[in-house]
């Protein structure tokens, strides 16, 4: 091995049967940035940064077994790339004890965003709580002040709900029910008719959700008098597909029916200005074609709309590389002072260790998923999308700056009933 290399871990999550397997997109975007890093020569002053990367399918325990694996076999690594958030618990749990940052590019999960437990922990995938101001701001928008929630008992919407909770309490905002339901939502529903909920926001996984969907349509918790919050990353026909293979007993045009209307809000992971030149050099379309190429190259049919899972996420990917890219560069600059290097590094150095975190910790670049930067959590700050199903097909409504408090609204909202649902029973007084 050349000695001016530096290396890190990258822990990827390719196969497996549960859990996301967004590994399949995010190496090889990961891969890009390596080779656009290295390319730069004003960055890492004639170093290489090389990635050792190994599969986690995943799965918690695995995960922890190639952490192991990449730490005690040489060379020393410097940072640990990981993905999902099972597998970013359990190896940012772990890696403070080799004074080791841990930068994920794919952990949604809230309980993650807690220093005491991870004080070595980055994201460049925003928190699901993420969503939570901006369906306050649209229920402020649109003067809901009534709602329900509706969740999988599932850590991830446990935490998200609780957060959605005390965003209600500060904005005055009344929960009439929170429903929960393991994997059967039928009592779950009926219990929101009983409760007269009319704004309802939904917190579940994609194959509940045509559960959930279906058990709408048999009670009728649809149309002119609802609103449902649905999250924003599911494939976009989500509710037209598997309905037989899942044993869902509605009809295509059923689920469309209880469909029409609702809204739905997502992290941006793709920035949004596809003209804006990012840190690479690259658009963000200019992105898309290189990681298209890449993965034709490994043998998926991109033009056969055939993507690896992942494919969402790989912006978050490509711009977490340069997220250590930058944060080694600036570390380097300022180890150079008292002559010292990053291959001085070893896991019981905790000085050094704490310049690399300064350093992402002071993270602000344009990236091809958006402005990159953290909160002192380490949670990646970002833009929301807010959009509709109208006529079977999602309409981009508009996006939301949380950080600004800033909402662009293109008013292209459209209601069952032609008005705003209202959040309760209107009781009109014969006069
Ligand atoms: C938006 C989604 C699908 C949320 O789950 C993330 C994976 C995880 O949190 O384990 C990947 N991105």
């Amino acid at each position: 091995r050349r000695d001016n290399d530096l290396h890190i871990g990258g822990i990827f999550p390719m196969e497996g049967e549960g859990g996301w397997q967004g590994g399949q997109a995010c190496m090889p975007a990961a891969e890009l940035a390596l080779a656009d890093v290295n390319a730069r020569s004003d960055l890492l002053s004639g170093f290489k940064l090389l990635l050792h990367s190994n599969d986690s399918k995943c799965e918690p325990g695995l995960g922890a077994s190639v952490m192991y694996n990449l730490l005690y076999n040489p060379p020393q690594k410097l940072l640990l790339l990981a993905g999902c958030s099972t597998v970013c618990t359990t190896v940012a749990e772990a890696a403070k004890m080799w004074n080791l940052m841990v930068l994920c590019y794919g952990a949604s999960s809230p309980a993650l965003s807690d220093r005491a437990r991870f004080p070595t922990l980055f994201r460049t995938h925003p928190s699901a709580t993420v969503h939570n101001p901006t369906r306050i701001k649209l229920m402020q928008k649109f003067g809901w002040s009534r709602i329900a929630i509706l969740q999988q008992a599932e850590e991830v919407f446990i935490s998200t709900v609780e957060d959605l909770e005390a965003h209600c309490k500060k904005a005055g905002i009344e929960i009439v029910t929170r429903q929960s339901f393991l994997s059967d939502p039928a009592d779950a529903v009926r219990n929101l008719r009983r409760q007269d909920a009319r704004v309802i926001v939904g917190l579940f996984y994609v194959v509940a959700a045509r559960r959930v969907l279906c058990e709408v349509y048999k009670h009728r918790l649809y149309g002119k008098s609802y609103v449902w919050f649905f999250i924003g990353w599911y494939e976009d026909n989500w509710f037209e597909t598997n309905l037989d293979r899942e044993g869902i007993d509605c009809t295509v045009e059923q689920m469309r029916e209880a469909a029409e209307g609702h809204l739905t809000t997502e992290a941006l992971m793709w920035n949004q200005n596809s003209n804006q030149t990012t840190i690479s050099g690259m658009t963000s379309e200019d992105f898309r074609s290189r990681l298209n190429e890449a993965l034709r190259e490994a043998g998926y049919d991109i033009d056969g709309e055939r993507y690896p899972e992942g494919y969402q996420e790989a912006p978050l990917a490509y711009d977490a590389v340069w997220a250590v890219a930058l944060a080694f560069n600036k570390t380097m600059e300022k180890l150079q002072k008292s002559g010292l290097s990053l291959k001085n590094f070893t896991y019981t150095n905790k000085r050094i260790a704490d310049d690399i975190y300064e350093a992402i910790n002071s993270t602000s670049f344009l990236g091809v998923s958006g402005l990159v930067a953290f909160s002192s959590q380490g949670d990646r700050i970002a833009l929301t999308q807010i959009e509709q199903l109208t006529d079977n097909h999602y309409v981009k409504l508009g996006y939301y700056d949380t950080q600004a408090d800033n909402l662009t609204w293109l008013d292209r909202e459209r209601w069952v009933g032609g008005k705003v649902p209202p959040d309760r029973t209107v009781v009109v007084n014969e006069l």
